[in-house]
């Protein structure tokens, strides 16, 4: 039987932890057949973010029409989408799929990588037809509850709250590990989300299972020592025989 498809529509990260990597290899790791549509370029390491190079609008299109028209994918996730043009036009393609909103606008560095332009789309275009949203906290106060839709707030401290508009919240709590290789570690858990959802999972579920997929890779790279500043979070890293004599 064929995999679900999941269409990540993020940006790029060149220090390999967040964005589309994140995003392809946690759909890899979850068995779903992931497929990308790149919205921008950055030129980005461990400790921060140098330069951003948005893609044009007409090649972020073409890119999902492509994925849409012949992949039909079940789910869709958003990441970095960088203009208020791009956060419009995933909000006029996709909203009949399931659609996992990430509204990244700080990185784990303190980068800015959505201006006040881009936060308003979010509020009047995506999030009114967003399956669910995870900002963080700073994201989440940003952004408001008047759009409307189911918010995970991910918190670093070992829960996160779900949200259903005129529901009380449910807090979901989970192992917190101590580590500062936590780059990636929001785009990892909206594509695992993603992937649980297309899955078939209801939605508390599924926000269980991403967290402690993310709680596992955080502790795979928890010794890690990769770059300056804040590390990866380990993407499908599994000791191999051959790699035994790796440093640890
Ligand atoms: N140290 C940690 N231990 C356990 N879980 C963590 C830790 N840090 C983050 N998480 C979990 O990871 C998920 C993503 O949350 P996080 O707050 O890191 O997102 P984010 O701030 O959007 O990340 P990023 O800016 O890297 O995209 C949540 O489920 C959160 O609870
Ligand atoms: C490309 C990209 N997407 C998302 C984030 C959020 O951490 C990041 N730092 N970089």
């Amino acid at each position: 039987m064929s995999p679900p498809v999941v269409v990540t529509v993020a940006g790029t990260d060149s220090g390999g932890a967040a964005g589309v990597a994140a995003d392809l290899t946690t759909f890899a790791a979850l068995g779903v057949h992931g497929a990308c549509v790149v919205t921008a370029v950055t030129a980005q390491d461990t400790t921060g973010v140098r330069a951003v190079h948005p893609v044009p609008l007409d090649v972020v299109a073409a890119q999902l029409d492509a994925v849409l028209e012949d992949l039909d994918p079940v789910a869709v996730k958003t990441g970095m989408l960088g203009t208020p043009e791009t956060v419009r036009l995933v909000a006029d393609r996709c909203a009949d799929r399931i659609l996992v909103v990430d509204p990244v606008i700080v990185a784990t560095s303190g980068a800015v990588l959505a201006d006040d332009a881009v936060v308003r789309a979010y509020r009047d275009h995506l999030l009114p037809v967003a399956t669910v949203a995870t900002p963080n906290a700073e994201e989440d106060d940003r952004l408001g509850r008047d759009h409307g839709a189911t918010v995970i707030r991910t918190g670093t401290g070992g829960a996160d709250l779900l949200c259903v508009p005129g529901q009380p919240p449910v807090r979901l709590a989970h192992p917190r590990v101590d580590t500062d290789n936590d780059h990636g570690t929001g785009c990892t858990y909206a594509a695992a989300l993603a992937a649980e959802l297309a899955h078939g999972l209801a939605l508390p579920d599924a926000a269980r299972s991403a967290a402690s997929y993310v709680v596992g890779q955080l502790r795979l790279s928890q010794r890690w020592t990769l770059g300056r500043g804040r590390g990866p979070v380990a993407h499908l890293h599994q000791p191999k025989p051959h790699h035994e004599g790796d440093s640890a």
